[in-house]
């Protein structure tokens, strides 16, 4: 038997089943050239019976993708479906039609109201018919893994004698076990060796969590197709990912001796179209395109990850499309870490400077879910540097709102001292600014002003980022509290701190600084 595992993607068509998800004609065509590039050997671009637009978006699909997968649409077994599914692959280097039928008894009895002879008569008549119009035909037994395994047998005979070149055995309810999936397809093999002309596929849905499990269940017995979809994305739970069975079988391939065409690299950037055009977003924690499945915070995984990446990584970053792995700085990291940002961005600390800033960075840590280079850059200033601050913000109160001209009085240290002044200004920001500049003097342009939040909830910390420029220095300033305007105050300040503080030392712009 061959080693070599077909893959079937579905994203156009059981992804788009996702409420939620339904793409149009152009965006199926851009995706399906990237899955094409991506290197799938099937791509089902449609369901063409469910509506002008699918069969159209099927069809320009069909004319477009040349030296490439095979382009299929799904039908049901009905005359009708199977003409208009055959009318928009026709133009295909390579048309596949797919009919399905299911097979349980739950479904014949409750969803097709059918006897279990009407089903036979029905897949031989519609895998027949597609068979006239189409070389490649594939058939799929709707809910195999709920039904009864001799009937699903006699099934399997009855698509074959009809012409069936590819069987496909779908856990559509997402229901069975790995283990059972695992016999079923054994079942099928021992029982219909006439199987063995057709390619034996696998179609699963995760439900309980298990079709990514399932699918390689089913390779490991003997199927040669897996079907699923980029992101994991489809109908409820979704299909199985194929970028995990894809991986699955490229980081195992020794103990499974199976391999696939894929081209691996392209494996993100195909999930991030994926993404963009369903909407559907993906969790971090998601295996192989999560945003943190090449992540590390902890100190001991980065330790570990800095010393030799497999110490913490089965498969490197670059296989699957990222430039590399990222380290992310939060309350769980370590001092090897911290070193390897600062050599990273350009400083020399020697050991008791590092010691000091990872202990501020750990208090702020405790506060902050994350870390930006930002807050390393004010963290070096404040601790390693130790800019003086000459003005520091006593109070302020400020007067806003629909029906007068803001006006903001603040009063601020000078050192010891104190001075106090009142302003107007086109907001309450700006009346703030303009006050400060009164005390201080400052000359300082306001280059950039950014807010971002700390915590959460209603009684959030706003921390407010200012870039200000003064003759040719620059700084960054960084203030923090839950009012904003305090927050706004307490940046303006610290920038002008900084600004004195190079004028006086020369100090050059940090590289974290000029980056902004
Ligand atoms: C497991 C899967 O993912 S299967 C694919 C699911 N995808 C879709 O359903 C998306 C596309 N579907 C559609 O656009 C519509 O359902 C259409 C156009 C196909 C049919 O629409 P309607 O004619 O209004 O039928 P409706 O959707 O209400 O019901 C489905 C009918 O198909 C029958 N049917 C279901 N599966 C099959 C099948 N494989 N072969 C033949 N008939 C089937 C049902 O028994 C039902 O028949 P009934 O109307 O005589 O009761
Ligand atoms: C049409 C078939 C393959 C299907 O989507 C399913 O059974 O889940």
């Amino acid at each position: 038997m061959s080693n070599y595992v077909k893959i079937f993607d579905t994203t156009l068509r059981d992804g788009e089943q996702s409420p939620g998800a339904s793409m149009n004609k152009e965006e199926k065509l851009r995706l399906a050239r990237k899955l094409a590039k991506l290197g799938v050997d099937i791509i089902e671009a449609g369901f063409p019976a469910a509506s002008p637009g699918d069969f159209e978006a099927v069809r320009l699909i069909a004319g477009d993708l040349r030296g490439g997968p095979v382009v299929c649409g799904l039908s049901r077994t009905r005359p009708a479906d199977i003409e208009r599914c055959w009318q928009a692959v026709r133009e295909a280097e390579k048309p596949r039609i797919h009919v399905f039928l299911a097979t349980s008894d739950i479904h014949l009895q409750y969803k097709l109201q059918m006897t279990r002879q009407q089903v036979l008569d029905e897949i031989r008549s519609g895998v027949g018919h597609a068979r006239g119009l189409c070389e490649d035909v594939q058939w799929s037994a709707e809910d195999a893994s709920r039904s009864d395994p001799d009937f699903l047998c006699q099934c399997v005979r009855v698509a074959l004698e009809a012409g069936a070149t590819t069987i496909n055995i779908p856990d559509t309810v997402g229901y069975a076990l790995p283990h059972e999936f695992y016999e079923r397809i054994s079942y099928i093999r021992a029982n219909v060796p006439e199987v063995a002309r057709a390619t034996l596929s696998v179609h699963c849905h995760d439900d309980l969590g298990h079709a990514v499990a399932n699918s390689i269940a089913g390779v490991r017995a003997g199927a040669r197709q897996v079907e699923g979809c980029i992101n994991g994305i489809g109908e409820r739970a979704g299909n199985a990912a194929l970028e995990e069975v894809i991986m699955t079988l490229a980081t195992r391939q020794k103990e499974l001796g199976l391999i696939t065409g894929v081209n691996k690299a392209e494996i993100h950037s195909t999930s991030r179209l994926v993404t963009m055009i369903s909407g559907l977003p993906v969790q971090p924690n998601k295996a192989i395109v999560g945003a943190n499945a090449f992540a590390h915070e902890s100190g001991i995984h980065v330790d570990g990850v800095l010393k030799q990446p497999l110490t913490y990584e089965i498969m490197t970053p670059e296989e699957v499309g990222l430039a590399s792995n990222t380290v992310v700085l939060g309350k769980h990291s370590g001092r090897a870490a911290l070193r390897n940002w600062l050599s990273g961005n350009g400083y020399e600390l020697d050991r008791q400077q590092c010691e000091s800033l990872f202990e501020a960075f750990k208090r702020l840590a405790d506060k902050k879910k994350e870390i930006e280079n930002d807050d390393l850059e004010a963290l070096i200033a404040d601790e390693i540097l130790r800019i003086p601050l000459r003005w520091k913000l006593d109070y302020l109160n400020v007067m806003a709102g629909t029906e007068v001209e803001p006006v903001a009085t603040v009063r601020v240290f000078d050192g010891d001292s104190l001075r106090r002044e009142a302003a107007f200004g086109v907001g309450p920001v700006d009346a703030v600014y303009n006050a400060i500049r009164k005390i201080t003097g400052t000359q300082a342009k306001l280059m950039r002003y950014g807010v971002a939040s700390i915590t959460g909830g209603v009684d959030a910390q706003g921390e407010v980022t200012v870039k200000l420029q003064e003759n040719g220095n620059e700084a960054l300033g960084k203030g923090a509290d839950s009012d904003i305007l305090v927050a706004s105050a307490k940046a303006f300040l610290n920038g002008i701190n900084r600004l004195e503080y190079n004028k006086t030392q020369k100090m050059e712009l940090t590289p974290g600084e000029r980056q902004l």
